[in-house]
C-alpha cells in the first residue's frame, strides 16, 4: 500500500528544501521529499573551497550538452547536482539576487505577483545576513549569508584592477545598485556552506511529519484522470508509491523537471507519442525556452603562488586542512570564485542596468571542462557572460526510460547578439588583467594568447571556450502564452494538484546567479500552496 501524505515534493534541491521545511512549519500537514541524490554528508559540501571538488563526479548527474551548433560542435559538460540541497549544495556559494528589473520584466511575461517590489520580501525572509543589513538585507532568514572571511590577495588585486579600469568598487550587490566590482558575500556561516538543506531543511528533520526519502529516483508522476495524486519511485530498484491527498510538488529543477513531466505524459504530445508515452496532457512549453549563461574563461599564470593553487602540493593542502581544522580560517574557507563585477558592454550608461557579470577565480583548473596553467604553476581565472541571453534552447527526451538522461541543448550562441556581447566581456576582462594591480602578479595570459587580436579570433575564442554558468531556466515558464507551462500560482496548466515551484519557472533568466531566486521561489510558493500569498 502506498504511504499517504499531503504534499509530496519531488527533488530536496534549493526549492524543494525551502518548501519541505516551510509545509511543515504546520504540524498537521504531512510532507513527503522524495530526493534522488543521497544524503549531504561528503565534507567537501560544508568546506567552502570544496566546490572546486564537486563540479563532475558522483554529486552530479554527469550530464553533457547536445553538440552546440554555435561553440563548434562541441558536447560541453553540463553539471547539475544530485544530492540533498542540489545545487546549493554543491554550487560556488556566490550570493545575488539580480536586478529589481529583471521581476519587473517578469510580470511583462505573465508572472502576475512576482514584480520586484511583491517578491522582495521573500527574499529577506530568506536571508540570514551576517553582515549587511537595512532595507535591502535580512538578517533573520535560514539562509546564512556572509563575506568571505580572508579573500586572497588576487581577489583584492582584481578588485583593485577593475577600479583602475573606471569599474566602481561596490561593497555590496544585492543593493540599490548593482554595477561596479568587489567580492562576493557567500551562502556561508560561521566558515561553512549553509545549504538549503542545512539552514532550511536540518532543523525541519526533526519535525515527525516530514518524512525524507533520499537515493530515490522519481520514476513518473501518477495521475487519476486530469489530477495528480503520488509519485512513483525507486530505490536501490525497489518500486514505491508516495501518495499526495492534497498536491503534488515539483522541483527537480530545470533538467530535471520538464524531464519528470515528459516521462508523466505532460509536455509537447508528439514528442512524448514518438516515444510511446500516452499523452496525459499537450503542454507544448514543457522543456522549451531553455535558458543558461555561457561563461568565458581567461585564464592567466602566476610569476608566484600566490593564489589558492599554492594549496596543490601536500604541505600547503596539510597546512590548509589544520587551519581550517582548528580555527575555522584560512583558504578553506574560501569560495574559491572570490571576486565579481557587474558592467556594461558597451560602457556605462548604454543600459539601465548592467549586461555583464563577471566572476573572478582565485586559481585555474578548478572546474570541469576549464582550461588551466602548466602542472606546478599557479593560476588564476576570470569568467564572464552576457547576463540576459537572447538564446533559447530546449530539454528533451531521449527515451521513455527515467534512468536516460535528456537531451540538452542550451542552443548556446544561437542569437548574434549573444556573441556580440560574450565577445566584449572577454575583452574587458583582458583589459582588467591588464592593469596594474594584477599585472604585477601576472607571468602570462595563457588563454586567450596573443594570437587572440581580431574580432573574428575573439569569436572564435567564444565557440571554443565557451560553457555552461550552471544557471538553466524557464524550461517549465510561468504565464499566459501557448508555451507557458504554469500560471502565476506556480499550477501546471489542465492539471489539477501539481504545482512546480523551482528555478525551471522562472518567466526568463534574471541578471544573476539564481541560487538565491530559486530559494525566493521557494519561500513564494510556500506561501502560494497554503494560500497566505
Ligand atoms: C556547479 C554549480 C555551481 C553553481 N554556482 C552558483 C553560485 O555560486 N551561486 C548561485 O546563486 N547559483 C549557483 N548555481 C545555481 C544554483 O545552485 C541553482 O540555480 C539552484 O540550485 C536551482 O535550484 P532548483 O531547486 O531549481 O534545482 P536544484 O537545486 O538543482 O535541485 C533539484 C533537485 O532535484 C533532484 N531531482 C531531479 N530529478 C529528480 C527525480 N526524478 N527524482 C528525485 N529527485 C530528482 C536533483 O537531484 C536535485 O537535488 C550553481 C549550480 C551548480 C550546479
Amino acid at each position: 500500500m502506498a504511504d499517504a501524505f499531503d504534499y509530496v515534493i519531488v527533488g530536496g534541491g534549493a526549492a524543494g528544501c525551502v518548501l519541505a521545511a516551510r509545509l511543515s512549519e504546520n504540524p498537521a500537514t504531512r510532507v513527503c521529499l522524495v530526493e534522488a541524490g543521497g544524503r549531504d554528508t561528503h565534507p567537501y559540501i560544508h568546506m567552502p573551497v570544496g566546490f572546486a571538488k564537486m563540479t563532475s563526479g558522483p554529486m552530479t548527474w554527469g550530464l553533457v550538452t547536445a553538440p552546440q551548433r554555435h561553440a563548434n560542435n562541441r558536447e560541453i559538460p553540463y553539471a547539475q547536482a544530485r544530492v540533498l540541497g542540489g545545487g546549493s549544495s554543491i554550487n560556488a556559494e556566490i550570493f545575488t539576487r539580480g536586478h529589481p528589473s529583471d521581476y519587473d520584466r517578469w510580470v511583462e511575461e505573465g508572472a502576475d505577483g512576482w514584480s520586484f517590489k511583491e517578491i522582495q520580501k521573500y527574499f529577506l525572509r530568506s536571508e540570514g545576513n551576517t553582515v549587511l543589513s537595512g532595507s535591502w538585507h535580512g538578517t533573520d532568514g535560514p539562509l546564512g549569508v556572509s563575506n568571505i572571511p580572508d579573500p586572497q590577495l588576487t581577489t583584492r588585486a582584481f578588485v583593485q584592477s577593475c577600479q583602475e579600469l573606471g569599474i566602481p568598487y561596490n561593497p555590496d550587490f544585492n543593493g540599490p545598485v548593482q554595477e561596479g566590482a568587489g567580492v562576493y558575500q557567500t551562502t556561508t556561516r560561521n566558515g561553512r556552506r549553509c545549504s538549503a538543506a542545512v539552514g532550511y531543511l536540518r532543523p525541519a528533520l526533526k519535525r515527525p511529519n516530514l518524512t525524507l526519502v533520499t537515493g530515490a529516483l522519481v520514476l513518473r508522476l501518477v495521475f487519476e484522470r486530469r489530477r495528480a495524486v503520488g509519485v512513483e519511485y525507486a530505490v536501490k530498484g525497489e518500486r514505491h508509491t508516495a501518495r499526495a491527498e492534497s498536491e503534488v510538488l515539483v522541483t527537480s529543477g530545470a533538467i530535471g523537471s520538464p524531464k519528470l513531466l515528459m516521462l508523466s505524459g505532460v509536455g509537447p504530445a508528439d514528442h512524448l507519442r514518438s516515444l510511446g508515452i500516452s499523452v496525459v496532457q499537450d503542454l507544448p512549453g514543457v522543456g522549451q525556452n531553455l535558458t543558461d549563461h555561457f561563461g568565458i574563461d581567461i585564464v592567466a599564470e602566476l610569476k608566484e603562488h600566490v593564489s589558492l593553487d599554492k594549496y596543490n602540493r601536500p604541505h600547503w593542502m596539510l597546512w590548509a586542512g589544520l587551519q581550517y581544522a582548528l580555527f575555522r580560517s584560512g583558504p578553506v574557507t574560501s569560495n574559491v570564485v572570490e571576486g565579481g563585477a557587474f558592467w556594461y558592454a558597451d560602457g556605462p550608461g548604454s543600459q539601465s542596468c548592467p549586461d555583464l557579470q563577471f566572476h573572478f577565480l582565485a586559481g585555474a583548473g578548478a572546474e570541469a571542462g576549464v582550461p588551466s596553467v602548466p602542472k606546478g604553476a599557479s593560476g588564476i581565472t576570470l569568467n564572464s557572460y552576457t547576463l540576459r541571453p537572447r538564446s533559447r534552447g530546449s530539454v528533451t527526451l531521449h527515451s521513455a526510460d527515467p534512468n536516460a538522461a535528456p537531451i540538452i541543448d542550451p542552443n548556446f550562441l544561437a542569437e548574434p547578439d549573444d556573441l556580440r556581447v560574450s565577445v566584449e566581456g572577454v575583452k574587458i576582462s583582458r583589459e582588467i588583467f591588464q592593469q596594474p594591480s594584477l599585472q604585477r602578479h601576472i607571468k602570462e595570459i595563457r588563454f586567450p594568447d596573443f594570437n587572440v587580436r581580431t574580432q573574428a579570433d575573439y569569436e572564435a575564442y567564444a565557440r571554443q571556450y565557451g560553457r555552461t554558468s550552471y544557471h538553466p531556466v524557464s524550461t517549465c515558464r510561468m504565464g499566459r502564452d501557448p508555451l507557458a507551462v504554469v500560471d502565476s500560482s506556480l499550477r501546471v496548466h489542465g492539471i489539477d494538484g501539481l504545482r512546480i515551484c523551482d528555478s525551471s519557472v522562472m518567466p526568463s533568466l534574471v541578471g544573476s546567479n539564481t541560487n538565491a531566486p530559486s530559494i525566493m521561489i521557494g519561500e513564494k510558493a510556500s506561501d502560494l500552496v497554503r494560500g497566505n500569498a
